[in-house]
């Protein structure tokens, strides 16, 4: 059976970078990454610009008398008058700066008489002065290609004045929850039937992964079944996931139809718990995960295995998971033949950050997994973990 480590090297291995596409410059674009390096199109700020309102004068001049004041300049207008000694303009925040004036005194810091003002507290050079080109210079690489898109990015190419970048394309990941006891949301549970709680779960996990995560429903434990939802899944998606049907039960038939619909499996079976059932494929490069029906396992494996590589197609240096080492916030005790996850939420510490083991979250308790932000990751074997002990923990859910 393969370690968790090996799994994720044969998934990276075969989840190549999207290539890039020309998109509109959109809000959504948020956590997608850009594939291009964009230069600025002129200085910012463009002019020197004061960072206060109060009056921009000559740093070398004299404060021992009022100054005349001799322009009024709000932002947005270009000052007209040069500056000389004493004299200083009315300016307000986000002003040009006028020629003769290098520095700017808050008005908390003057008293005004009329057109003239006394300047009570004498400035240094340059103070509260914003100078041309001290955010970026015209054709300088502000956003480099393999940046991720945070908010600010995408302000700053904004800035620069793209209406349109080149960023990976969108993924397209298709979810497909399998079994023959499974009724939607809105639906009655009958005798011996649960609501598919993994369809919804996994086309939400995709989206946050930033995907296009479509939920196709569900697919019956038959051959013709699973054929029929799976099949079109594989043709119209990058990645499919499926939940269910992929142990060792007379009913678990994904592996056989994933052969018949020309998926090659690299491996089936991963020791962690939960989630060992696990099994990844490729129908050229669709990547086909078949999660274990267990909802916290298919969530697990997703962690682990699925996010890592939709981050990777969609163009993150860095696929992850991202794992730390933090001190535990209470004792565990763990008994396992496996590497184990069990869900987790930090927590600030005295110093730092400190990992509070949940209670419940086995395989198929999800409401024990829902309020997570991390899983801890306990090796193989019996032992007791006293609280402050450190442990590896993975961050789950949009780290960036
Ligand atoms: N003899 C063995 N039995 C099992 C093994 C094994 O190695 N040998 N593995 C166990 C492990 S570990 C897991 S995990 C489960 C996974 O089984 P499957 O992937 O085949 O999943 P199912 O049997 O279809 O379902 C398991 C469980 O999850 C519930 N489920 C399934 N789909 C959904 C859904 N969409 N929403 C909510 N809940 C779902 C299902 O009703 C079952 O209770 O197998 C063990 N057995
Ligand atoms: O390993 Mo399974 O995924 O525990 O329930």
């Amino acid at each position: 059976m393969l370690e968790v480590a090996d799994a994720l090297a044969e998934v990276l291995a075969r989840a190549r970078p999207r290539s890039p596409q020309l998109m509109p410059l959109e809000p959504g674009n948020v956590g997608g990454v850009l594939a291009e390096d964009v230069t600025a199109d002129r200085d910012a700020p463009p002019f020197d610009k004061s960072l206060r309102d109060g009056y921009a004068v000559r740093s070398t001049d004299r404060f021992d008398a009022e100054l005349c004041v001799v322009e009024e300049i709000p932002a947005g207008v270009v000052p007209r008058k040069a500056i000389g000694p004493g004299e200083c303009a009315r300016i307000y925040t986000g002003a040009p700066i006028p020629a003769g004036a290098d520095a700017v005194v808050m008005q908390e810091d003057t008293t005004a008489a009329g057109d003239r003002v006394r300047i009570n507290a004498a400035p240094r050079p340059g103070a509260w002065v914003f100078r041309r080109g001290a955010e970026m210079r015209t054709g300088e690489v502000v956003v480099a290609a393999g940046t991720i898109l945070t908010p600010a990015a995408i302000g700053v190419l904004v800035g620069v004045g793209r209406a349109r970048i080149e960023t990976h394309r969108f993924l397209d990941v298709g979810v497909v929850a399998t079994g023959d006891e499974l009724v939607g949301a809105s639906e009655a549970p009958g005798p011996g039937q649960i609501r598919n709680t993994n369809g919804p779960m996994l086309t939400a996990l995709a989206c946050q992964a930033g995907t296009h995560g479509c939920d196709n429903g569900i697919a019956r434990d038959t051959r013709e079944s699973l054929r029929a939802v799976i099949g079109p899944a594989l043709d119209n998606n990058n990645v499919v996931l499926i939940a269910g049907g992929v142990s060792a039960g007379k009913f678990d038939l994904v592996p056989g139809v994933l052969a018949e619909l020309g998926v090659t499996a690299h491996f089936h079976q991963v020791r962690m718990k939960p989630g060992k059932p696990l099994l990844f494929g490729t129908r050229g490069d669709t990547l086909v995960f078949g999660l274990p029906g267990n909802p916290v396992s298919a969530l697990v494996c997703f962690e682990l295995f699925v996010r890592p590589a939709l981050r990777k197609m969609a163009g993150h240096a860095d696929p992850g998971p991202r794992v730390v080492n933090l001190p535990l916030a209470a004792a565990v005790v763990e008994s396992n033949d496996r590497p184990t996850y069990r869900p987790a939420k930090l927590e600030p510490a005295a110093v730092g950050w400190a990992v509070r083991p949940l209670d419940g979250g086995t395989a198929p308790d999800l409401r024990g997994m829902a309020p997570a932000d991390a899983l801890l990751a306990l090796p193989a074997g019996d032992a007791r973990y006293d609280a402050g002990t450190p442990v590896r923990v993975v961050l789950i859910g949009k780290q960036d």
